[in-house]
């Protein structure tokens, strides 16, 4: 479980994010939606660390991340995998070369046991015999697979997805929320979505935060979310079409 507590940050003066807190849950996805320039990913940067704010906390099971020491940091961090927009695959690289980077930069594993664990994690995302592809040769689809399958190769308890589904046709995008709901559910991890994809709203949103010019609006469920009464959110979801024709028909 992730804990944030009046996280407020500023930038050059100007308010982003305005007194959030929020819990995120073991075992699921639990998604941050907005509007584009809202401060989702100013948010998701402050808990992992990236961006440190003016005020507040972030607790990882309870583990405090920046009045932490040393270790504790260090450690949170190897906890940590992250699925970056777009993939950022290494293009030189094999599919095998770039699931296997984290294990060659952060552990003294031996070649086999690594080996091990990356054909496990290929298969877990459903690309047993890629090992050797290019990024060139992948569709968007399986480079956001093999962006998975790096996230979790370090056996993380949290995984953070900014924006997984940018880029990916809708049929393509719900594959790759399941296949993130599922590793969540296995691996019993704590994952952070960033999205603005209402499909994956309604899909996989058993937890949701909505920020609205850097506030925490409103945290509830995909069930709960129509009948919010929260007029910015309402603005924000029923701005989908297809979401608004569901409510005419209502
Ligand atoms: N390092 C920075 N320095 C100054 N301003 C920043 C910095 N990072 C983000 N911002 C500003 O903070 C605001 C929120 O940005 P953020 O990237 O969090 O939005 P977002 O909700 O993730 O939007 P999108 O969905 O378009 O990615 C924006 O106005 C952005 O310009």
């Amino acid at each position: 479980m992730i804990e944030v507590r009046n996280l407020s940050k500023s930038f050059n003066g100007r308010p982003i994010l305005k007194n959030v807190s929020g819990v995120f849950e073991k075992g699921k996805p639990n998604l941050i939606i907005g509007a584009s320039g809202t401060g989702k990913s100013v948010l998701l940067k402050c808990i992992v660390g990236l961006v440190k704010p003016d005020e507040g906390s972030v607790l990882y099971d309870n583990r405090d991340f920046f009045e932490g020491d040393r270790d504790t940091k260090i450690a949170i961090r190897r906890e940590i995998g992250m699925l970056f927009q777009g993939g950022a695959l290494f293009d030189s690289k094999t599919v095998e070369e770039n699931v296997r980077f984290p294990l060659d930069t952060l552990t003294k594993m031996q070649r086999e046991e690594k080996q091990e664990r990356v054909n496990f994690c290929l298969k877990r995302v459903g690309l047993e015999n890629a090992n050797k592809k290019m990024p060139s040769e992948l569709s968007g689809g399986m480079k956001k697979r093999v962006g998975i399958a790096r996230a979790i190769v370090n056996n993380p308890n949290y995984l953070f997805c900014d924006e997984p589904n940018s880029g990916l046709d809708p049929q393509t995008s719900i594959l790759i929320d399941e296949l993130i709901q599922d590793i969540s559910e296995d691996f019993n991890m704590t994952t952070i979505v960033v999205t603005h994809d209402m499909n994956s709203v309604m899909g996989i949103g058993e937890k949701i935060l909505f920020i609205y010019k850097g506030q925490k609006l409103w945290e509830g469920t995909k069930n709960e979310i129509t009948h919010s009464n929260v007029q910015e959110m309402d603005d924000f979801i029923f701005a989908n079409k297809v979401m608004s024709s569901l409510r005419e028909k209502q």
